[in-house]
């Protein structure tokens, strides 16, 4: 019987071929194209640094988590193994938690819970009973972390109507075309891998990797917005772009100044 830490023991396998480039790195771009999450994570810390040096935790926390799911990935798509799987996902999962628990805008809490204390709570109960059952069938998991995309796509939405920010709906926009790519490209991957070997191109799960850091790029600075709006009063939230903030396109990230709210 297979270790854990078997090459191959995980119960999937993405449609790029294994150990075609490399004797010890099973699927060499998905492996390599997670990069993308080292380069998101100090991204984010470094453009909304007004942000961090107000409300430092949250983004340490999401970067850094962000930053272990591409060790994570990497380790599971360079090996293959049930404990790479496993942690691939699981990293999901807390990344997703913490976030939730640091940004998820009070309005939004059920009624039951009082105050973000309590929210916090209801978060680690909810993420420990997930990790939990997560080990029952480990490859149904990523399935259920996708769908928890459209409540992020529901909540954008909700937000979107009580803001006329026209910044903020221009990166709402983008955010949601990458999604729409990475998801098409993570879908693809999985299920029609026969017609991508057919044709001699099996990278869709590399432009995933690629599509979803860029996607976050969106996201993260959006979510910061609101919690800026929501959480600090004293300060005005502005969606600026990196490098050059007159340029229609480019990374968005949060300024903040000391003025009255606009959303
Ligand atoms: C108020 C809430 C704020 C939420 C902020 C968002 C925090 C995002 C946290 C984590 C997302 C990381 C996703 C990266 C996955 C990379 C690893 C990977 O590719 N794993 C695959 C196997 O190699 C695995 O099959 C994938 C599983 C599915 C993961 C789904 C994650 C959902 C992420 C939602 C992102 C939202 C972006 C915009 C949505 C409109
Ligand atoms: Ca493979
Ligand atoms: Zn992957």
């Amino acid at each position: 019987m297979p270790s854990i830490f078997s090459y191959q023991s995980a119960e999937v396998d993405w449609c790029e071929g294994n150990f075609e480039r490399s004797t010890i790195i099973a699927e060499y771009y998905n492996t390599i194209s997670n990069v993308s999450f080292f380069v998101l994570s100090p991204a984010l810390l470094y453009l909304n640094r007004q942000y961090r040096q107000q409300h430092a935790l949250p983004l340490y926390f999401v970067s850094g988590l962000l930053f272990c799911v591409g060790i994570f990935s990497m380790y599971f798509h360079m090996t293959l193994s049930y404990m790479g799987q496993l942690l691939d996902e699981l990293s999901i999962l807390w990344t997703l938690a913490v976030a939730y628990a640091f940004w998820y805008p009070r309005v939004y809490f059920p009624r039951c819970i009082k105050s973000r204390k309590h929210f916090f709570w209801l978060s680690g109960v909810t993420t420990v009973i997930s990790t939990l059952m997560s080990f029952i069938k480990p490859a149904f998991n990523a399935y259920v972390l996708n769908c928890i995309a459209f409540h992020l796509l529901y909540l954008t939405w909700c937000e979107l109507k009580k803001c006329n920010d026209k910044r903020v709906h221009w990166t709402a926009a983008a955010m949601v075309v990458c999604w729409v790519l990475a998801i098409s490209s993570w879908i693809s991957d999985k299920w029609f891998c026969g017609l991508w070997q057919a044709i001699n191109f099996p990278y869709f799960h590399s432009f995933w990797h690629v599509l979803i850091a860029m996607s976050l790029l969106y996201c993260c600075p959006m979510v910061i917005y609101f919690d800026v709006n929501y959480e600090m009063p004293s300060f005005k939230p502005k969606l600026g772009y990196w490098p050059n903030d007159s340029w229609p396109v480019g990374v968005p990230y949060i300024a903040l100044e000391e003025s009255h709210k606009q959303c």
